[in-house]
């Protein structure tokens, strides 16, 4: 309710006064409102940010910056950086793609070449591919970058390290000598942030600038290694798994919310003729475009939980320094990542497309949501690029299971048990156990299929990485059915173990089994051809999908009130409370800035001629129009 955390209209601002309002809006937020005993831009304030500003600065300052600082940092650099970091006195951003890679790391060109004369290290972009691109609060707004760049000693290459490195000065904000850096112009969405671009050339940071929890170079250029190199792949699998909860689960709960107010208010057309106009909720068309998304926001939800659960376990044991499950975290995490940003943005478009040309204007809050959504699918991880990474290990364990007993996420590779469905009607495959097992086998099977594919290929003489390369769509489809598995399988385990009510819980176990019949319906290609289900399975696993389309129905707006986003965090006329769709949106179109003149300045210059000439033409005075 603090008036200074309210939302301006952002449609009706520049892109300039969006960054500005933005980041006033985040320190407002961050230096007056939040902190208290204990505070850190990493804690559960953050979470409460995220779902509360609409567009806030300092994304990858808080969210991957500082992050990087605690996991790559020794404690002397901790105690150095971080509490700069968290109060803002330096400002940092994640700089690792460039121009030229940015899902092949190893390709990264930027290099940092040890001086051991002047123990210091060298940060040079070598060609224009090498400067440092798309980086978020890079190009205005950051004095310093976590570098992720190519470690030399005497003409040895080391790998990707990660360098603290300042690039403006504290006091001016100018960039530093050997600096060139700025904002790399208009894009999709992110309109308030300043993702930038970073050419550095020839410019000296100290030996003790190397980030050195894993790695530490000596004033002599002795170059140690300190623990499992893949950890320095580490930042990107906390942001892959963090992510899910703020950049898929909670825009889509807020689409949802509009596109199911809006729905119970809309009156467009007659289902019987005899009776009046029905809200378009009423359309089992839109149900089914609706509540599948709905569904979706709730398991994704549900398996986020889990995955952060197991990267917290995780990270507890690599403190011991157990690493082995690093492995299947990053197989999870980056399938989990790419699955549920594919779901999440498709479902947003769905939702925002089932509200007609009003879901067209900025004014629903839609199109926001869709536009940023959609970068889920790039960022952190290409989504092709990281389903491959988790086929790639899903191969691995489908080998394995020939032997081995599985455990874990891809335990069920190794179960050989009957899994055929014996579900005779449509409330058999209502059932959460049936629907576990039958994503269980679909997976199973998607798995084996690419993978005998491949060792086929190879016994006829394709070298392996040809095998993987003609294979890599059977592959992705197999990581798809492993994520959706995982989904359908902990959303089940939750939601049984969950506390509340038998009404919520008779609901959510509805949205569970709409979510899995959903993707059924969706894949049942898959499930015909693997065996999971017959064709007469699949007329019924239909029927099960719309039966329960019907009994959610009735708790459609009651479900999306659940998510308890207020007015002023939704900035949608279609998703505003009182339903007063239709009053709101005139008065949004009428602050537009084209409105503020009756007749726009242009008018006068451009059309003014024609008008006259027009007048006269129809008052019989002027020569006619030569169309
Ligand atoms: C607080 C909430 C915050 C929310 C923030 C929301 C807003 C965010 C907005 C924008 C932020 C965006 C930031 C970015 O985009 S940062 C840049 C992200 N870039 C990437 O993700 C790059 C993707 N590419 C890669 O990760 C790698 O190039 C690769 C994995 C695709 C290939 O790497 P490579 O070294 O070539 O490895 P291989 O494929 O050969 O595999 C080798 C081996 O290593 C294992 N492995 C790979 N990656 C990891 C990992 N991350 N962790 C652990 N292990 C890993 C791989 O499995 C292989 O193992 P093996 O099979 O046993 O050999
Ligand atoms: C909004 C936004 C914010 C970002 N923020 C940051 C940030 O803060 N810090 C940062 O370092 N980066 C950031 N990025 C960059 C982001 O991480 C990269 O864009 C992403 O990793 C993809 O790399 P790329 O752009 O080089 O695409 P490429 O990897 O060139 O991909 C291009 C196409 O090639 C395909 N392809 C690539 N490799 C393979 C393969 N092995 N097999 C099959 N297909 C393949 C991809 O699937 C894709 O279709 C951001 C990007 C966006 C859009």
């Amino acid at each position: 309710n603090d008036t200074s955390m309210q939302h301006r209209n952002l449609n009706h601002m520049t892109r300039e006064e969006r960054f500005s309002e933005a980041m006033r809006r985040t320190l407002y937020a961050l230096k007056v409102l939040l902190p208290r005993e204990g505070w850190t831009p990493v804690g559960p304030e953050m979470k409460y940010l995220a779902r509360a500003i609409k567009e806030f600065t300092f994304i990858i300052h808080a969210g991957v910056f500082i992050p990087c600082i605690m996991s790559y940092g020794t404690n002397e650099q901790i105690a150095k950086w971080f509490p700069l970091a968290a109060d803002f006195r330096i400002i940092g951003t994640y700089a690792q793609t460039e121009l030229g890679h940015g899902s092949f790391l190893r390709g990264l060109e930027t290099i940092a070449t040890y001086d051991r004369a002047n123990q210091e290290f060298i940060i040079n972009c070598p060609k224009i591919t090498a400067m440092k691109w798309w980086p978020g609060d890079m190009g205005k707004s950051a004095n310093h970058v976590l570098l992720m760049a190519e470690l030399v000693i005497d003409g040895k290459k080391y790998g990707m390290h990660g360098f603290m490195v300042q690039i403006r000065d504290l006091t001016t904000h100018e960039p530093l000598p050997g600096v060139t850096v700025g904002d790399i112009g208009a894009k999709l969405s992110f309109e308030s942030v300043d993702n930038g671009f970073l050419y550095l050339q020839n410019v000296r940071i100290p030996r003790e600038n190397l980030l050195s929890k894993l790695s530490e170079v000596h004033p002599d250029g002795t170059y140690i290694k300190k623990g499992n190199q893949r950890l320095m792949y580490g930042s990107m699998v906390r942001v892959r798994v963090n992510l899910i909860a703020h950049e898929i689960v909670m825009p889509l709960a807020k689409a949802c919310t509009i596109a199911v107010r809006y729905s119970a208010v809309r009156r467009q057309g007659l289902i019987n003729p005899s009776k009046e106009e029905v809200p378009v909720l009423d359309y089992v068309a839109q149900q089914h475009k609706l509540l599948p998304q709905v569904a979706t926001v709730f398991m994704a939800h549900f398996a986020a939980k889990q995955l952060v659960k197991m990267h917290h376990d995780y990270s507890l044991e690599v403190e011991k320094g157990n690493t082995s499950q690093l492995p299947e975290l990053h197989a999870l995490s980056a399938g989990m990542k790419a699955c549920l940003s594919e779901q999440g943005a498709a479902g947003a478009e769905i939702v925002r497309r089932a509200c007609g040309g009003h879901g067209y204007s900025c004014g629903s809050g839609l199109p926001f949501i869709v536009n940023r959504m959609l970068a889920t699918c790039t960022y952190e991880g290409e989504n092709t690029v990281m389903q491959l990474q988790c086929a790639r290990y899903l191969i691995k364990c489908a080998d394995q299971a020939k032997k081995d007993k599985l455990t874990g996420s891809v335990w069920y590779l190794s179960d050989f048990s009957n899994m055929s469905c014996t579900a005779q009607t449509f409330g058999d495959l209502q059932e959460p156990s049936v629907l576990v097992k039958l994503h269980e086998r679909r997976a199973k099977c998607a798995v084996q299929h690419a993978g005998k594919k491949m060792q086929n290929m190879v016994k006829n003489g394709t070298p392996a990485h040809d095998a993987w390369n003609m294979m890599a769509t059977l592959l992705i489809n197999a990581a798809r059915a492993h994520i959706m598995q995982y989904v359908v399988g902990t959303s089940v385990t939750y939601i049984s173990e969950l506390s509340c009510s038998a009404s919520l819980k008779k609901i959510l176990t509805q949205l569970c089994a709409l979510y899995a019949l959903h993707n059924i319906n969706s894949n049942c290609g898959d499930f015909v051809k693997f065996g999971c289900l017959t064709s007469a399975q699949c007329d019924l696993a239909q029927e099960a999908e719309f039966n329960l389309l019907k009994q959610l129905r009735p708790d459609a707006v009651g479900i999306v009130d659940s998510f308890d986003f207020t007015d002023d965090i939704l900035q949608s006329c279609l998703g505003a409370y009182d339903g007063n769709v239709y009053e709101r949106l005139f008065e949004w179109a009428k602050q537009a800035p084209m409105n503020k003149t009756e007749v726009h300045q242009d008018s006068y210059q451009y059309l003014q001629p024609y008008l006259h000439e027009g007048r006269d033409v129809l008052e019989g005075r002027g020569r006619n129009s030569k169309l």
